[in-house]
C-alpha cells in the first residue's frame, strides 16, 4: 500500500507568555521565533515548516489574541483573526500554572466563531505535579469542545511527539508545499530585527515596556563574506533612549554583543553590528508609523 502524505497549516494561538514561541522553537530545533520573559513579544507572523516522512506541518505563529488597548494591539488582533481563516487546525496553548481567566474565555469565544478544529495544548507541564494535570484539563474541556488535548513542556521538549501525532490525525492528505530544508519564510532582515529587539527587552527589563521597534537599515555581505548590519532601535521617549544607550553606551554595547552572537549563529558568518537609537514619538498609535515598520 502506498504511504499517505499529509500536510496542513497550523495556527498557534494563546495568551502572551504561555510559551508559543518556545514551542515553535523546540519543534523546529532552531532559534527563530523571538523569546523573552516579557509578554507580547511576537509581532510578526512567523511561519515555520516541519517536514517529516509522512507529513509537512506548517506552523503559523500569531500575535496574541487579546482585547486591544491601542492601535498596535488592534493590528495584532486583526492579523491573528485573519490567520485563523487560513488554517486547518488551531493549537490553543495555555499555561498550566495560570488559572483559566477572562483572557482565555475571550480567546475561546473567538475560536468558536472560526469553526476550525482546536487542539488544547497544556504547556509548562514541568511546573506542576501529575495530580494537577487532569483537573486543569477538565476546567478547559468543560468550556470548549476541543478535538484533542495534549499536555506538554515546550521548554523540556516533553511529549512533543504526542502533539505531532495528534496534529497529524486531523490533517488531510496533501502535498509537500515547501522544500524539506526550509524552516521559515521570514526574510533574514526581519529575524535579525527581532533578535535585536529581544535583547533590548531582556536587558532593559521593566524600564522599557513595549515601546520599541527595530528596523534593519542595511545588511551587506562584504567581499570576505563578513556581513555588515546597520539597525535602528526606535523608542517613544528621550528618557527611553537614555536607558537603552546606558552610561557611556555600555548597555547598547551589551545589546549589540548578545544580538551579534545570535545573528552569527543564524547566518553562519562573522557580523559587524552597528546599532543606533532614535526617538519616534508615539509610534504605537500612528497608522503611518506602523506601516513604515511593515505592519500592513
Ligand atoms: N517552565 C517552563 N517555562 C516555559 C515553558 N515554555 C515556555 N516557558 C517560558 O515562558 C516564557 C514565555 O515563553 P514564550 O515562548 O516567549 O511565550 P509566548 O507565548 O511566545 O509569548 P508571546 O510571544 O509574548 O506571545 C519564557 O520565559 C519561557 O522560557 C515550559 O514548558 N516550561
Amino acid at each position: 500500500m502506498e504511504k499517505i502524505h499529509k500536510s496542513g497549516f497550523i495556527a498557534v494561538i494563546g495568551r502572551p507568555n504561555v510559551g508559543k514561541s518556545t514551542l515553535i522553537n523546540s519543534l523546529i530545533g532552531q532559534k527563530i521565533a523571538i523569546m523573552s520573559d516579557k509578554p507580547q513579544t511576537t509581532r510578526n507572523k512567523i511561519l515555520c515548516v516541519l517536514t517529516q516522512d509522512d507529513a509537512q506541518i506548517i506552523f503559523i505563529d500569531t500575535p496574541g489574541i487579546h482585547k486591544p488597548k491601542h492601535k498596535l494591539g488592534e493590528y495584532m488582533l486583526h492579523a491573528a483573526e485573519n490567520t485563523l481563516k487560513e488554517v486547518d487546525v488551531i493549537l490553543f496553548v495555555v499555561d498550566a500554572t495560570e488559572d483559566l481567566g477572562a483572557g482565555e474565555l475571550y480567546i475561546l469565544e473567538r475560536l468558536q466563531a472560526t469553526n476550525k478544529p482546536v487542539i488544547l495544548v497544556v504547556n509548562k507541564l514541568d511546573k506542576i505535579t501529575k495530580q494537577q494535570v487532569l483537573p486543569i484539563i477538565s476546567r478547559y474541556t468543560e468550556k470548549y469542545p476541543f478535538i484533542g488535548v495534549v499536555p506538554i513542556s515546550a521548554k523540556e521538549k516533553t511529549n512533543l511527539d504526542g502533539l505531532l501525532v495528534e496534529i497529524k490525525k486531523h490533517l488531510e492528505e496533501g502535498p509537500q508545499y515547501y522544500p524539506s530544508d526550509m524552516v521559515t519564510d521570514q526574510p533574514e532582515r526581519l529575524i535579525v530585527a527581532e533578535l535585536v529587539r529581544e535583547k533590548v527587552l531582556i536587558l532593559t527589563r521593566e524600564e522599557i515596556p513595549h515601546a520599541i521597534a527595530v528596523d534593519v537599515d542595511e545588511m551587506t555581505t562584504r567581499s570576505n563574506e563578513d556581513v555588515y548590519i546597520r539597525a535602528t532601535i526606535y523608542v517613544e521617549r528621550d528618557s527611553q533612549k537614555g536607558i537603552i544607550i546606558g552610561a557611556k553606551g555600555t548597555l547598547l554595547k551589551e545589546i549589540g554583543a548578545l544580538a551579534r552572537r545570535d545573528i552569527e549563529t543564524l547566518l553562519g558568518s562573522k557580523i559587524y553590528l552597528d546599532l543606533w537609537v532614535k526617538v519616534k514619538k508615539d509610534w504605537r498609535n500612528r497608522d503611518g508609523a506602523l506601516k513604515s515598520f511593515g505592519f500592513e
